[in-house]
């Protein structure tokens, strides 16, 4: 297939022409948000992390440091002028100081370290040195000189004279500690006190690291440009090979899908946030009254499918840009030698889904230094993705070209078939009139007799409020209404929905159950369940072709549609799927069902665990086309206050597409409100709140409890399990199992990759987990192997670079198959030990994490999934200084203070607020060169932060 068309590539947006007509351009919705820092959320740019709830980031600011970073504002820009000598005054350094900066590492902890400064005279005329102080100092150094310079007693330098000034180190943590020096000094003029005073500005970066984090350290520095180059107007198109072209599905598709494209007008509304405005062309304004009203009115099965369309059109809109962050440049493939007729490209970050490329998704390449008119572009279709690459599919035209070495330019696309689906998923709700189960009212309910139940899982039978829901659920008593489950961490929603699936496969012959979830991971937790009770021949995980038969446990690839042969997922005919009595299935996957013909009705209940992850048209596509609104059970599962859906548009977040149908209910149906009469309590004929935590010791579960469950959540963790590690010899106080591990690293970047890593925590969690190997099994504390240990990391250089320490630190191999992951990835998962590492560690970045919705900082839900994933024992390593700008932060290192089991550096070192203020305030900036100048630069990170 052929296409020509024109690539117009302007400053914020690429566009495409085809034959004059305008065909495709980029509009990124976040430029308008972040420039006006209005950001509703924000999409996740870090490949380690992805969901995408409201950014919630409150800098504490008191009057003091209102103050302190209104002087710190002041003295902003200018920076090459402070760090000048000037005014015949020479300040020398060892070690030497580039372009101001005085670097060094001290590889002995508390040892001495002497950075000297050597001020030289070398005017004709006598100066005096009047002051001198180190902005933001902290105890582990300290100023000497032999005069004791200040502004009292002067210091008269004459022509040719000098003077030393000294900075003493003794540091006894690892880490990096910047700081700035400021000098200052008078000329001796006549009268005195006419004299314009002025100062010198040197920075100091002391990093204090051992053998291992040199190892960690960065491979080559940050820089992430690449050669990017205008493309040739027109271009032609080379079809790939796809890698179903030798499989064969059994399941037909039954049903047409449409293709759901965006109205072109809807990108240009986008560019002023659907906002009127008088910069808005008069054919954008007819449209504009029309989309208000669909997003301004609220949720109906009037509006339902419209609202819906709309809003995933700017999702889409907002995902063709972030994929092009992704674009490759100058890039070298290989011939794979297993398939010559295969291609390999290296992606670093592909296997956590940055860029998303699946089996079957398509990419398109051109050779970089192609300057022909129209140039050509070969489509390369993914046969395989492995860890860093991907294995691509291209036409015979281009491996007859390849060579070695050949260099291309690589673009990748959005996958659009999980959008169709969504789209189609909210028509078919409208089709099939669900509006009793999306707007359920009491009217349509009657009561029903509860059935005596033995349940399977006996821990049930002694929980009232998870027993009672799987009675209702068996029941029906919240029908045509969904059954919903909710509460917080470890409180056994998973295993009640087992437990529910379980019965109703038991009581009800006919039954045919859907068991889905939005992810493969939770749904590979609900199948390994299941199959304990369940005949193993009437339950199926159906996987979508796209999957990695690596990635699926290997006791479910046998009940699975796992081809061994193909070594695929191959779709089974329908009459084989409805064979089955529980199909376990994703969100998106069960739209197959739909395309295949499977008919509605023919699932009796529809399960969704973990409901509270999906947007709404992804719950949908569950739904539709396969619930009988009027005989369907429903039942959603899940937590509001975990993560949420992802979402990329800050649009589409503001009107509402981050909230999941788990959520809608919870907070706009009457049904699933608590009773105003009866004891505040949920009626539980369509609701069970589940309040007793079966995971954690009390005092990991103490501030989530406080901050998010209103102290709801009740301690039932069996005894022996969450005490396990009280006694535990490496705990700041013995009894208390949660640790705060105070460490001011630096956050660096590597290469091109965006991502963060911090080696300074990555040097504490090595030491926690050595303690814990030599410790593991003795003086009472259990044996741990590597499934009892997590390491929660919130970037994906951080997770890279820990897993790179566990492969390297000698005894530690043992435990190389920790798991390593993002929050996202710990999700639903719990572990007898949990560390976290925060990595940030310079409030310049605090900003941008909450843009891009990465870090832990100003994400609460982010927070409330690690916190909540420990048994006995939860050690968090981080910079105090940083998060503790963080409300939610700053109550979680003040506990951890107050119980003692606050340890390393002591932020409490670093100098109390009001005497920063006042220092900064006697500061003699303003000479003619140096007016209102940015200090801003140099000051301690800390002082970054409040811009
Ligand atoms: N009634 C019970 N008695 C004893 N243990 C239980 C009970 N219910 C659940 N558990 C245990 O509690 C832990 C958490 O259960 P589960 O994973 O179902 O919780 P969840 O609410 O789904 O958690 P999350 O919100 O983190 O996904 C599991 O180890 C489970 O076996």
């Amino acid at each position: 297939m052929f296409q020509e068309s024109q690539i117009i590539t302007r400053q914020d947006f690429f566009s495409v022409e085809t034959k004059g007509e305008m065909r495709v351009y980029y509009c990124d919705q976040w430029k308008s948000f972040v420039q006006q820092n209005t950001s509703p959320s924000a999409p996740d740019s870090d490949p380690a992390s992805s969901s995408s709830p409201r950014p919630t980031f409150k800098p504490i600011l008191t009057p003091k440091k209102k103050l302190a970073t209104e002087i710190l504002n002041k003295l902003r820009s200018k920076r090459a002028e402070l760090i000048k000598d000037k005014g015949g005054i020479e300040i020398s350094s060892d070690p030497k100081a580039t372009k101001g900066n005085v670097s060094f590492t001290i590889e002995e902890l508390g040892k001495l370290f002497v950075v000297k400064f050597h001020i030289v005279n070398q005017s004709e005329g006598c100066i005096y040195f009047t002051y001198y102080t180190a902005l933001h100092k902290m105890r582990c150094f300290t100023l000497v000189d032999k005069r004791r310079v200040n502004r009292v007693s002067p210091l008269l330098l004459c022509p040719g004279e000098d003077y030393d000034v000294e900075v003493h180190y003794n540091v006894n943590h690892p880490g990096h500690f910047p700081a700035t020096m400021y000098f200052e000094f008078c000329p001796e003029v006549d009268p005195p006190g006419t004299a314009k005073p002025f100062c010198i500005v040197r920075e100091l970066e002391a990093v204090v690291r051992t053998g291992l984090a040199e190892t960690l350290g960065p491979e080559s520095p940050y820089n992430p440009k690449q050669n990017r180059r205008l493309r040739p107007k027109s271009k032609v198109v080379e079809e790939g090979v796809p890698p179903e072209s030798s499989i064969t599905h059994d399941l037909k598709n039954m049903m047409k899908m449409n293709q759901y494209r965006y109205p072109a007008y809807l990108k240009e509304l986008a560019k002023y946030k659907l906002e009127d405005s008088e910069h808005l062309p008069a054919s954008l304004k007819q449209h504009l009254p029309r989309v208000r009203r669909l997003l301004d009115t609220q949720l109906c099965m009037k509006n339902y499918s419209e609202r819906f369309h709309l809003l995933l059109h700017l999702e889409e809109i907002q995902m063709e840009v972030d994929i092009k962050k992704y674009d490759l440049y100058g890039k070298t493939m290989t011939l794979d030698k297993t398939n010559k007729k295969l291609l390999i490209l290296k992606v670093p970050g592909v296997a956590e889904n940055r860029p998303s490329v699946l089996r079957g998704d398509k990419l398109n390449v051109c050779l970089s230094d192609d300057r022909n008119q129209p140039i050509t572009v070969y489509e390369g279709y993914v046969h395989r993705v492995e860890l860093d690459k991907v294995i691509l599919g291209f036409s015979r035209k281009l491996l007859q070209k390849f060579v070695n070495n050949m260099k291309f330019d690589v673009e990748f696309n959005i996958n659009r078939f999980p959008l169709r689906l969504q789209h189609r998923a909210v028509e078919l709700a409208v089709q099939h009139a669900l509006g009793n189960v999306l707007f359920p009212s009491d009217k349509d309910t009657g009561h029903s007799e509860l059935p005596h139940l033995s349940m399977f899982n006996k821990d049930l039978e002694n929980n009232p409020e998870q027993k009672a829901a799987v009675q209702h659920i068996l029941s029906g008593s919240s029908r045509p209404a969904p059954y919903l489950i909710f509460g917080p961490p470890g409180t056994g929603k998973t295993v009640t929905v087992v437990e529910a699936i379980k019965q109703v496969d038991k009581s009800k012959a006919q039954s045919h159950i859907l068991a889905c979830a939005p992810s493969n991971s939770a749904c590979d937790l609900l199948c390994e369940r299941l199959l304990g009770h369940v005949d193993a021949h009437r339950i199926y995980r159906l996987c979508a072709p796209s999957r990695d038969p690596r990635t699926v446990p290997q006791k479910l690839l046998k009940h699975s549609n796992w081809n061994e042969a193909q070594d695929s997922f191959l779709l089974p005919s329908k009459e084989t799927l409805i064979g089955y009595s529980i199909i376990v299935v994703t969100l998106v996957t069960a739209g197959r069902l739909v395309s295949g013909g499977v008919a509605m009705g023919h699932f009796t209940h529809i399960f969704i665990d973990e409901a509270g992850q999906a947007v709404e048209p992804e719950c949908i596509i569950g739904i539709a086309g396969l619930l009988d609104p009027l005989k369907g059970q429903l039942v959603l599962a899940g937590d509001p206050q975990q993560l949420g859906p992802v979402l990329r548009s800050p649009l589409a977040q503001l009107h509402g597409l981050g909230q999941s149908l788990l959520e809608r209910l919870m907070k706009r149906n009457a049904l699933y409100q608590k009773s105003q009469d009866d004891n505040s309590k949920y009626d539980s004929r369509f609701v069970t709140k589940l309040l007793r935590n079966y995971r954690s010791h009390p005092a990991i579960l103490k501030i989530p409890n406080e901050l998010f469950y209103e102290n709801e959540l009740q301690v039932f963790a069996n005894q022996m399990e969450r005490e396990a590690f009280c006694q535990w010899e490496h705990l700041p106080r013995k009894g208390f199992p949660v640790v705060f591990h105070g460490v001011m690293g630096k956050d660096e970047r590597e290469a091109n990759s965006p991502s963060f890593f911090n080696v300074t925590e990555i040097e504490v969690i090595v030491n926690y987990l050595n303690n814990l190997m030599q410790t593991q099994g003795k003086k009472g504390l259990p044996k741990l192997g590597p499934n009892d240990i997590g390491i929660i990391a919130p970037y994906r250089k951080q997770v890279e670079k820990i897993r790179k320490a566990l492969n390297t630190v000698g005894e530690l191999k043992k435990w190389k198959d920790i798991k390593v992951g993002s929050v996202e990835e710990f999700q639903g998962q719990e572990r007898k030990v949990i560390i976290v590492s925060t990595v940030r560690s310079s409030v310049n970045y605090v900003k941008m994490d909450q843009d891009f919705n990465i870090g832990f900082l100003s994400n609460e839900k982010r927070f409330n999934v690690a916190m909540t994933r420990a048994k006995g024992l939860l050690i968090v390593v981080g910079n105090p200084v940083i998060l503790s700008k963080d409300p939610t932060w700053q109550k979680f290192i003040q506990y951890c203070e107050q119980e003692q089991g606050y340890t390393g550096f002591d932020y409490k070192d670093a100098e109390g607020e009001e005497d920063v203020v006042s220092r900064l305030a006697s500061l003699k900036i303003s000479s003619d060169d140096t007016d209102e100048s940015p200090l801003q630069q140099h000051v301690h990170p800390e002082w970054r932060a409040e811009q």
